[in-house]
């Protein structure tokens, strides 16, 4: 039985509103074709080749860890029962899972994210993990197709948003920092959990043994060592925890923390809008 399909976002933009689920076909919005740019589109085919193995790798070489990271990321984004939570670059939809549960049945949870795999792939698992009751009394999610750096949504339109492992593979950071300050209501939280670019030469050390000697052989059996091997440098790259402070001060954010967390190998940048 198909899902309702997704409203158009009210915000006229070049990525368009698409419905997800398993057996819906994928329909275009009003706004035309979804096209991001070279390097988005590189990205994209990178995310939708790992979609298949993609939870069952995190869970086993973050030897479950991960829930406990992106559990403090949805308690530092600050949901309210009945809000309206967002998040961006939902990838198999965790985050937006655990932020449903936050909000409950009268709240609304959208996952946005531009690969089409994840999507599909979140989608079906939420219909499963609610067959199985796993979702408890929740909030429905929308699965919208859309660019982190050009979210189809209006201003100020969510109480709480997440960021898990997506900053750091958005083209442009702070574009995706600014549109996050937009669409959140004045006095609201996003919570961005990424790998800690460490600056510490023993933590560095561990990361980079971890992604070298463990995330890229187990990956290598599936076919995906290239994928994985983004990894260490996409980390080196991406700016440490200060620099992602003031990136968020310049985005707007009026308060902007990182916090360090998982032996410092993890961190989640907390950033308020001002009222
Ligand atoms: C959920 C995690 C990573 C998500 C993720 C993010 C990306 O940007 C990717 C890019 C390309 C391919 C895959 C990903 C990707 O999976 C974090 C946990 C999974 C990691 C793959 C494992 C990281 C291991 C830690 C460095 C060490 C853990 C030590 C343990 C806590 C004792
Ligand atoms: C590593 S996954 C993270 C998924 C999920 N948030 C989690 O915590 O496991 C990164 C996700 O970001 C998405 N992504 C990367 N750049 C994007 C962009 N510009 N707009 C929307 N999604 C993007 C990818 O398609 C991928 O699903």
């Amino acid at each position: 039985m198909p899902r309702p399909m997704v409203q158009p976002a009210a915000r006229p933009t070049a990525a368009i509103v698409r419905a997800f689920s398993s057996d819906d076909e994928y329909v275009p919005g009003p706004d035309g074709a979804f096209a991001p740019g070279k390097e988005a589109e590189t990205r994209q085919v990178l995310f939708n080749r790992i979609a298949p193995v993609y939870d069952e790798l995190n869970n086993n070489l973050s030897f479950g860890q991960h829930w406990v990271w992106k559990t403090m990321t949805v308690k530092w984004a600050g949901p309210k029962a009945g809000g309206r939570a967002l998040d961006v670059c939902c990838g198999s939809g965790d985050l937006a899972n655990l932020l449903a549960k936050a909000v409950g049945p009268k709240g609304e949870v959208t996952g946005l994210d531009f690969a089409a795999e994840m999507l599909a792939d979140a989608s079906s698992r939420e219909e499963r993990s609610r067959k199985q009751g796993e979702l408890g009394r929740s909030a429905p999610i929308r699965w919208v197709q859309g660019d982190a750096m050009d979210l189809p949504f209006e201003a100020s339109s969510f109480d709480a948003a997440t960021m898990g492992y997506g900053l750091r593979n958005v083209a442009s950071i702070p574009a995706a920092l600014k549109e996050l300050h937009r669409v959140l209501k004045p006095g609201c939280t996003a919570a961005i959990l990424d790998f800690n670019n460490a600056t510490d030469p023993f933590t560095d050390a561990v990361q980079g043994f971890f992604l070298e000697r463990l995330v890229v052989p187990a990956a290598r059996r599936y076919g995906l060592a290239e994928e994985y091997e983004y990894l260490r440098p996409s980390i080196k790259r991406f700016p440490t925890g200060p620099e992602q402070e003031r990136l968020a001060r310049q985005a707007g954010f009026v308060t902007a923390r990182h916090y360090p967390i998982g032996f410092d190998l993890m961190g989640v940048l907390v950033a308020t809008k001002g009222r």
